[in-house]
Parts: C-alpha cells; structure tokens; sequence
C-alpha cells in the first residue's frame, strides 16, 4: 500500500514485509530487479506485480533519505556534505557557481580561467542524451500510475518509461544512482503556489534543470461505485490538490474532514484498496479508472484554468541556446550591504530581462541573523535563499553579465539551470 499519511511524516508503509535492514548487495539486487522488470511499469499502464519490487526499492532509498536528513537539515551542495556550505558560497570560482564563465561568449564551459579542473565540455548528446541503458528514457515521478506527475512525464518525454518514486527526495536519488534518467517533479501551481519541497530539494540535491512542461490540472470528486455524496465523512488527496478544489468543495455542501496524503492517486488507489465507503478522493479521470472508481463530480478545481508546472531534472546540464525560448533558473542568498535584493532585480531590469518567478525559503545554515543594539534591543533578521526564475538563456552575454553583477551582492549563487521554456498550445480544459 502506498504512503497514506500527511507528507510530513516521514512514513515508508511500502517498506513492509521484509522486517530486516537491507544489505548494499540486497538493495543493489532489488534496484536491478525494479529497473529490468520494465514491463510493469511502462508508462502508461503503470500497474503490474512488479510494483512491490519497486516500492520496496522507494523504501530503500527513503530509508538513505533518512539517515541522511537526521544529522542535519542543511543543504548538501556537492561539495562534501552540509559543513562545505559555505565554502561554495564564497564565490570561489565559476565551477563553484554553475555559472558559465563571462569570457566564454562561445558558449563552451571547457575554457580554463585558472588551473583548478574544469567541468568535461558538453557535447552535441547532452541536448537530448540517448538513455545509457540502450532503450527508453526512464522518467522518476512522485507518486502512483495516474497521478499528474506521471502524466506530466508522459508529456515531457512521450514514450517514456515512468517510474513511480513514494517521496520527492526517492525521485531525486533515482536519476543520482541511475536508476532513472530524468526526473519530473511539480514546482508550482497556478493556484495552490509553490511546492515549497521541491525547492529545497533542487538546492539539497546537485540535479540540473533541463526543461519544464506546465500541465491543466483537471480534479475530479471520485468514490466507490453507489457511493453518494450524502455518505461521505471525509476527502482525501494531496495537500495542493485540497488547497485547488477548497472552495468547490465548500459549494458542494463537502463540509467533512480533509485529509492530506502523498498523491492524488494514491488518494484514489487507497479508497480501492481499503472499500472506503464514507471517503472521497481528490484525483483525474484516469485514477478513477484506473483504480474502479465513480465520479461524483468532473472539474472541481477552484479555477478551470488551473495549470501546475513542473521540471525536469537530470544529472548533466543541457548546453544553453538562443534560437528558442529559453528560461534560467538561479537560487542565491543575500550578501552583505543594504538593498541586496534591489540591487539583484536590477542586474535583470536594466539588461530587460523578465523575471518570471521569485521565491523565498528559509537560510538553513543561518535561518535567523541577530543585530544588537545597545540603545534599542536586539533585532532578529530571517534570512533566505532566493529562487528567481527569468527568461533568458546563459548563452546570452547579458544573462551571463547580470549574473557576474548578482555575484558582487551574494553570498551564494547557483544556476539551477537554463533550459527551454514549455512553449505548447494553451489548452485548459483536460489535464490528466
Ligand atoms: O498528487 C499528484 O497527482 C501529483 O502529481 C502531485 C501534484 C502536486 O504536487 O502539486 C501535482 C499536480 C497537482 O497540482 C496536484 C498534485
């Protein structure tokens, strides 16, 4: 059974069954076991006996998530754990900052501005890598076939094979351990916001953006067959889901208890599982299918434009270009001096250079900064990291320089990644 439990609690359901702590050699055998029983999980008809194995291996890896989240909370950022924090925020040189050297107009990342070793130059393959294992793209996703990440996969990467991660963190770790080559995870929605995880993830983790698809999100009421309205006691479904639909719900006269879960799906597959008589499941169209479930009520998101956007992430950067749209992600933390943030909008506004997003999360190495004053107290600052998405490509001279200008301002700073912009028609009316 999948994860069904408020996303915060760290709760691995899936890992039931075996009782004992795996050995390197038993998750290795069970990582190659999920990978090479493809025909389970082959998007779209995710469903089949292997899924245990594979949840067994979300297990696993979640379990690594853990005993890696204990110690400490602060982000790794590839440079030998959280303690090296802040030697990559010292600006040490541009491999630190992901940044593509200022002198390199040509666009290669191989040039040489001092003797330290220089990331191995991208080549032609790295726009869209041929799958190392000779066949096709393995897609990561959080949650169970029919959730809107998978769809969201099947959009990015048509034909691939999806595979269903129980946590964020698990998809992350399947494209770093090769057990997938891409992973598709939602960043924010048009009216829920920002998933505030996947946030600090991208910072947590060392993955590259390579691309985003935003995707109609069309929420559906669904229960058991005969089940009305008038029995229900409780909704249950991703947090963002809820938040989409909380006002519809209210419409409806739906005043019972909501209840957070991993994944719409999961919401779906649980009611299934368990002949949950008295509960609704936020979820699509395809879950109700899939899963043998009515639908008591078609699009009952709050907007019917409700869209939800989500990134790819692999392990290399693509190489970025100017003969399309292209969108850069950076996060960076405020430096020393006043109007720090003011002085980065402006690197952007004077090169007309549009920010599409700007988020803020807590500084985890140094969330408060305290500053005494002996004649008034003692103020206590929240400090952030700030995400800021803007449409430019890092092939272009002036991203590339209003960057070299934010670094002067910050204390940290990294390019997520720059990447081509979702560009497809607008059509809001069915998502799943
Ligand atoms: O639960 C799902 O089906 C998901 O794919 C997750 C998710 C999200 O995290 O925002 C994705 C799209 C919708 O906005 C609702 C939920």
């Amino acid at each position: 059974m999948h994860a069904i439990a408020p996303p915060s609690s760290n709760n691995f359901n899936c890992f039931t069954g075996t009782g004992t702590r795996p050995t390197l050699a038993r998750v290795r055998r069970r990582v190659i076991q999920s990978v090479y029983r493809s025909d389970a999980l082959n998007f779209p008809n995710g469903v089949g006996l292997s899924r245990a194995d594979w949840q067994s291996t979300c297990a696993i890896l979640a379990s690594k998530v853990v005993s890696k989240e204990q110690p400490t909370d602060k982000p790794d950022t590839g440079s030998g754990g959280a303690d090296h924090f802040p030697a990559v925020n010292g600006h040490k040189s541009a491999i630190d900052l992901d940044l593509v050297p200022i002198e390199t107009v040509d666009n290669s990342m191989s040039s040489t501005s001092n003797n330290k070793p220089q990331p191995k130059p991208l080549t032609i393959t790295d726009l869209s890598p041929a799958p190392m294992h000779g066949s096709q793209l393995r897609v990561a996703y959080q949650g169970v076939p029919a959730a809107y990440s998978e769809a969201a996969a099947g959009k990015a990467y048509p034909n691939c094979e999806a595979i269903p991660c129980d946590q964020f963190e698990v998809a992350f770790q399947a494209v770093e351990l090769w057990i997938a080559d891409r992973a598709v995870l939602p960043i924010e929605n048009s009216l829920g916001g920002s998933i505030h995880r996947n946030y600090d993830l991208l910072l947590r983790h060392r993955l590259h953006i390579v691309g985003e698809v935003q995707l109609p999100v069309h929420h559906c009421l669904l229960a058991l067959p005969g089940v009305r309205k008038e029995y229900l006691n409780r909704v249950i479904s991703h947090p963002q889901a809820l938040a989409q639909c909380e006002l519809t719900l209210t419409k409806l006269g739906l005043n019972v208890a909501r209840e957070a879960v991993d994944d719409t799906a999961g919401a779906a597959e649980f009611i299934a599982a368990n002949n949950l008589r008295d509960t609704a499941a936020i979820a699509s169209a395809r879950a109700a299918d899939l899963y043998g479930l009515n639908i008591l009520e078609d699009g009952i998101q709050d907007d019917s434009s409700n869209v939800t956007r989500f990134v790819m992430l692999a392990r290399e950067p693509i190489i970025p270009r100017t003969d399309r749209p292209f969108k850069t992600s950076i996060v960076f933390a405020h430096g020393k001096g006043t109007s720090v943030l003011f002085k980065v909008l402006s690197a952007f506004a004077f090169r007309n250079i549009s920010l599409t997003k700007i988020e803020s999360r807590p500084h985890r190495n140094r969330p408060i900064r305290l500053v005494d004053d002996a004649n008034v107290g003692t103020a206590k600052h929240f400090e952030y990291m700030f995400y800021v998405d803007f449409e430019a490509s890092m092939a272009e001279v002036r991203a590339q320089n209003a960057l070299a200008e934010v670094q002067e301002f910050t204390s940290f700073l990294r390019v997520l990644g720059s990447y081509p912009m979702d560009m497809t028609p607008w059509c809001p009316s069915r998502g799943e």
